[in-house]
C-alpha cells in the first residue's frame, strides 16, 4: 500500500516557487495541494479556498487553539499555517502532496514525516533577480518588498538542510527538474 509523499517547497520571496507549483499542479491534477490558512489579504486573482484559506487573526488563533494546524509561522508580519486533516487524508490515499511553505515550515513538516518528505529549495542564479521579479509582480509595495527580502540571510542559512536545490533561471527547465525529482520519490513512497 502506497504511503504518499510530501513535497516541501520553500524559496526566497520572488524566486518563483508558487509559479512552479501552479504549473506542476496544472500538469498533475492527481497531485494534492495543501491549501494553507493565512491572515494576509488576497492578491488580485487569488481564490479563497484554492490559493489560500484567507482568515482573520481571530479565526487563525482559534485554529491554533483547536490544534487544527500541522505547523504555522509568522512570515512577513502575517500568519501562515498548514491545516492538518486534509494532509492526513491525502496521505492515507497515497497521494503526492505539494506544500508551499517558508523555510521553518518545511523543517517542521519534515520532522513530522521524515521518511516520506522531499524538501526542495527554489533558488535564483543572481540575488538581484529577486527584487526585479517582485517589482514586476506588482503585488507588494516597495516597503513590503524590502521586508520580504530581509529574510534572505535566514533562508540562506537554512538552505543547506534541504534535500535538493533547484535553480529557477529558465522556468521550463526548473519545472522539468522538480517534476523529475517528484517522480523519483513517488516511486519509493
Ligand atoms: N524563471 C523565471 N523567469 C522570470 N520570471 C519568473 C520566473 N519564474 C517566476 N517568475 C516571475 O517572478 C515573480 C515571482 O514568482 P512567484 O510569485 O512564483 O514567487 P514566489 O517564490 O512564490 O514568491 P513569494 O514567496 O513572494 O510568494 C512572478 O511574477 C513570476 O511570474
Ligand atoms: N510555514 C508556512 N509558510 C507558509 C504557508 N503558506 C505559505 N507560506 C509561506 O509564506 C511566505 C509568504 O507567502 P505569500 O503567499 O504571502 O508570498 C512564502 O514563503 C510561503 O511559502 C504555511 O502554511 N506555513
Amino acid at each position: 500500500m502506497k504511503q504518499g509523499a510530501l513535497i516541501l517547497f520553500a524559496a526566497h520571496s520572488g524566486a518563483g516557487k508558487t509559479t512552479i507549483i501552479r504549473e506542476l499542479l496544472r500538469r498533475h491534477p492527481e497531485w494534492f495541494f495543501s491549501v494553507s490558512a493565512t491572515t494576509r489579504k488576497p492578491r488580485t486573482g487569488e481564490v479563497d479556498g484554492q490559493d489560500y484559506h484567507f482568515v482573520s487573526r481571530d479565526v487563525f488563533q482559534t485554529m491554533i487553539r483547536e490544534k487544527e494546524l500541522l505547523e504555522y509561522e509568522e512570515v512577513h508580519g502575517e500568519y501562515y499555517g498548514t491545516p492538518a486533516e486534509p494532509v492526513r487524508q491525502a496521505l492515507e490515499n497515497g497521494k503526492v502532496c505539494i506544500f508551499d511553505l517558508d523555510v521553518k515550515g518545511v523543517m517542521s513538516i519534515k520532522r513530522h514525516y521524515p521518511e516520506q518528505s522531499l524538501s526542495i529549495f527554489i533558488e535564483v542564479p543572481d540575488m538581484n533577480l529577486l527584487r526585479e521579479r517582485l517589482v514586476n509582480r506588482k503585488t507588494e509595495t516597495p516597503e513590503q518588498i524590502e521586508k520580504r527580502l530581509s529574510r534572505i540571510s535566514l533562508e540562506t542559512a537554512m538552505k543547506d538542510a534541504f534535500d535538493e536545490v533547484v535553480i529557477n533561471d529558465q522556468l521550463e527547465k526548473a519545472i522539468h527538474k522538480t517534476e523529475t525529482l517528484i517522480k523519483q520519490i513517488k516511486e519509493r513512497c
